[in-house]
């Protein structure tokens, strides 16, 4: 049947419903989090560390995690990096299903598909090898063929490239994590995933690192995420998610004015079956509890303490 004639059949008409449906959740996304749970048992007790997680996140994005500690936000890292599963949910990386992979999927996955930096920086790099002997080595253990000038083009664009010829002692901090970076770029994956990357470095340094991350995201094309408390983060990237007890509760979004200003601007998550989180400190300044009275205007919503005479005990 082609698309302009009437459906003639009940099956017809079926299909042509699923076809004018429009396209699925997160569809066309790079990375797809949906209703993701993780649930760690440890001595009989449960610790539910991803409540439903619902992320979307495009091919070529920035993208920060932030949250208090306990949050989740290194759970979701280590779902996303193939480390861990999750008991529940769907997690999608570049078309890969991180539930349904195979072993040999996931060995490849984690080889060319992510690269993963951890927070701490001797984690990262072999103290008796050079920058360079660093970032080729993960080239080598995937079998793969790179140009000898592959690992000094990355340190150069990640500004680090007077590091190739120095072992992890012989460099600061903030160049290792930056080294560390180019050994996630190695295997060129698509996604970076970043852990805590300025957390033992200060604001200077950090503003590097950030940079640095900015550099591969924009020069490669590469996906990054990068879970970090560093308070200046909002103005490093594009949009900062916030996750508050397993779940996304709050994004901020970097746009940078007519004057040339950078603004961040914070957002509230509002999820797929239009479940919105109000932030607790402003549900608690007007005494929120329990119900609030919504009203359509023309162009917002309006929220009020549910009062006397709107039926409240
Ligand atoms: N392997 C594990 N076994 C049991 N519980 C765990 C395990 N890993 C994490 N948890 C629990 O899951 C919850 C989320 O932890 P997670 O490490 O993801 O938080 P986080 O936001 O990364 O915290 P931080 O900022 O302190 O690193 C916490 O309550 C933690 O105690």
């Amino acid at each position: 049947m082609s698309s302009g004639e009437a459906p003639v059949t009940e099956l017809e008409e079926l299909e042509e419903r699923a076809r004018r449906a429009g396209p699925a959740f997160g569809e066309g996304a790079h990375i797809l989090c949906d209703n993701l749970v993780r649930i760690y048992k440890t001595g009989g007790v449960e610790v539910v560390a991803l409540q439903g997680l619902d992320l979307l996140i495009d091919r070529g994005e920035l993208v920060a995690i932030v949250g208090p500690s306990g949050s989740g936000k290194s759970t979701l890292l280590n779902v996303l990096s193939g480390l861990d599963l999750p008991t529940a949910g769907v997690a999608r990386v570049a078309g890969m299903d991180l539930l349904a992979m195979s072993a040999k999927d996931r060995l490849r996955y984690r080889r060319s598909i992510v690269g993963f930096t951890w927070q701490q920086t001797a984690r990262n790099l072999l103290p008796y090898l050079t920058a360079r002997e660093n970032v080729l080595l993960p080239v080598r253990l995937a079998g793969r063929r790179e140009h000898r000038g592959h690992a000094d083009e990355l340190l150069e664009l990640l500004g680090v490239g007077a590091c190739a010829g120095r072992t992890p002692m012989e460099m600061s901090g903030g160049q290792q994590q930056r080294v560390a970076i180019a050994v996630a770029l190695a295997n060129r994956p698509e996604v970076v995933l970043a852990d805590e990357p300025t957390g033992e470095l200060d604001s200077e340094t950090s503003e590097e690192v950030f940079g640095a991350l900015r550099a591969a995201n924009r020069e490669l094309g590469v996906t990054v995420i990068v879970v970090t408390h560093d308070p200046l983060v909002a103005t490093q990237v594009d949009r900062t998610v916030g996750i508050r007890d397993g779940r996304t509760s709050s994004e901020t979004l970097r746009r940078t004015s007519t004057e040339g200003e950078v603004i961040a601007e914070e957002y509230a998550v509002l999820d797929r079956v239009g479940r919105l989180q109000l932030p607790r400190d402003f549900t608690s300044a007007l005494n929120m509890e329990r119900r609030v009275r919504l009203e359509l205007e023309r162009d917002h919503i309006g929220v009020w303490p549910a009062g006397q005479g709107d039926g409240d005990e």
